[in-house]
């Protein structure tokens, strides 16, 4: 049995569905099937999941990105493009619309229990009407919510977390028979006391991943609109090619670090059972795609290069830290008291700095600033913003750690300057901090010199 996970590129119109329509009747082991919401359509549309965000902030969810859409837009955006999509695939739409209409004007939820509830009806509605259409073109088809059969997350709501009664409650309401399909909103689960919760942005491969591990399937493939993952984000460089094969470890660090084609969560639990996850395109579906597996003989040094944009360091200075017992343990603990997340932490007698999110120092930079003051006395700290971590990756690494001699030749070569360089200790990714406004150049010149070039060959 194979469970498939749609994308929001792969559902984000009806030409899209009836082509995820015919990959499913291809294959009769296609039988748990995950949509998303639909996702951008034409080229200044928004995510449904993002209109749902605005309406659920009043309308202050695009203007972090600079862009001013009123929540009277984005519930008209929203009605519009569900009732195409009933009316594109000729299904039944007044029951749909009705329903999905008062959950987004008669909702009296607040703060995050509103949002997750407001996020969770792309997907949820998305689901509704596959399932119609599915039924409508013959397949066997059983639409299943997550507040039915029991996908419990934590009491987070925005970031719910996969609690473990979830594996049994899927084990016991999927039982197939051979002809037999399910169709799983992906993204949103309940908490143990049944309110809606959602799990982190991208989640629907979440809900892939431990629907795949529950069911001990025979494979995860994950549909998307590239023909898997690529050496390096295509968008930035175009000519980049697709990676055949990826270990588990290879493609988790990539994703972590700006590959965001795939959630780098999802494939914790397959990892575990060793189910292979193939990342494939909706829009070329005899494309055999990535395949992602526990192990595979290295041929090349490198596999990939991931780019984590919009970084900013915080730069600790004061005599003798390294020798202060518990020093770094205080500092990591003010940053959790924040809910920041820590990247890297390059470290020295008297000096160390810690990598976070920028987006997770605003309104927070000043206070996170004296607490460490107070609490750790340094005699600097010094905040740099706009940084870019570029990652490079390779279990061929490992057999070749010079490869970082080359990475630093090419930007010495080319005269980009790096500001920070950190290598895992797994041996098999390296990482290299660079201005954002050069990051780009930097990202072509390691891809040109150590990946596109013969050179990245184990000989
Ligand atoms: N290394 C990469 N390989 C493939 N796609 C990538 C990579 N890095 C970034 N992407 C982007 O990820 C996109 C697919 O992810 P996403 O938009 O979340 O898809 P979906 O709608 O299927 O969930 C691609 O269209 C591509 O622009
Ligand atoms: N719709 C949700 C969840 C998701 O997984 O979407 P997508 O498959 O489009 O990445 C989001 O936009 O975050």
């Amino acid at each position: 049995m194979k469970v498939c996970k749609f994308g929001g590129s792969s559902v984000k119109n009806s030409t899209q569905i009836k082509k995820i329509v015919d990959i499913v009747k291809r294959d009769e082991k296609r039988q748990v099937i995950v949509v998303s919401a639909p996702g951008r359509d034409e080229e200044y549309d928004e995510k449904i999941t993002d209109h749902l965000l605005n309406l659920a902030t009043e309308g202050s969810h695009f203007l972090e990105q600079k862009i001013e859409i009123s929540t009277k837009n984005s519930f008209d955006a929203i009605m519009k493009k569900y009732e195409k999509l009933c009316d594109d695939l000729s299904i039944q739409k007044k029951k749909i619309l009705d329903a999905l209409k008062k959950d987004l004007t008669s909702c009296d939820l607040k703060d995050d229990k509103k949002q997750a509830f407001f996020l969770s009806r792309g997907e949820h509605y998305n689901a509704k009407i596959i399932a119609d259409y599915m039924k409508k073109v013959g397949l066997n088809i059983k639409l299943m919510l997550p507040e039915d059969f029991g996908f419990i997350l934590d009491n987070e709501y925005t970031d719910g977390k996969v609690q473990p009664q979830t594996y049994d409650n899927i084990k016991k309401h999927f039982t197939l028979k051979d002809d037999e399909k399910v169709i799983v909103p992906g993204f949103y689960g309940v908490t143990p006391k049944g309110e809606i919760s959602v799990m982190s942005r991208g989640g629907s491969d979440l809900t892939g991943g431990e629907l795949a591990y529950a069911l001990d399937a025979d494979m995860y493939e994950n549909w998307t609109d590239t023909n898997g993952v690529y050496e390096v984000d295509p968008r930035v460089i175009p000519d980049a090619k697709v990676i055949p094969r990826l270990t588990f470890k290879e493609l988790r660090l990539l994703s972590s670090k700006g590959f965001n084609v795939f959630h780098f969560n999802a494939m914790l639990n397959c990892k575990k059972s060793k189910i292979p996850i193939r990342v494939r395109n909706t829009n070329n579906p005899t494309n055999k795609g990535t395949l992602i597996l526990s192990e595979r003989v290295p041929m090349e040094k490198l596999v990939g290069v991931a780019k984590l944009d919009n970084m900013a360091s915080i730069h600790i200075q004061k005599d003798m830290l390294g020798e202060e017992i518990g020093f770094t343990a205080e500092l990591l603990k003010i940053f959790g008291e924040f809910h920041i997340n820590t990247y890297h932490y390059p470290t020295d007698k008297d000096d160390l700095a810690i990598l976070v999110e920028q987006e997770d120092l605003k309104g927070n930079i000043n206070n996170l600033r004296r607490e460490i003051d107070k609490r750790l006395k340094p005699d600097n700290i010094f905040v740099t913003y706009s940084l870019s971590v570029i990652t490079l990756v390779g279990i061929g690494l490992k057999e070749d750690s010079f490869t970082i001699v080359d990475a630093i030749a090419a930007l010495k070569e080319n005269n980009i300057a790096f500001e920070m360089f950190d290598m895992s200790p797994s041996k098999i990714s390296f990482h290299i901090g660079v201005a954002q406004n050069i990051s780009d150049i930097a990202l072509e010149t390691l891809y040109d010199k150590l990946l596109a070039k013969e050179n990245n060959c184990i000989c």
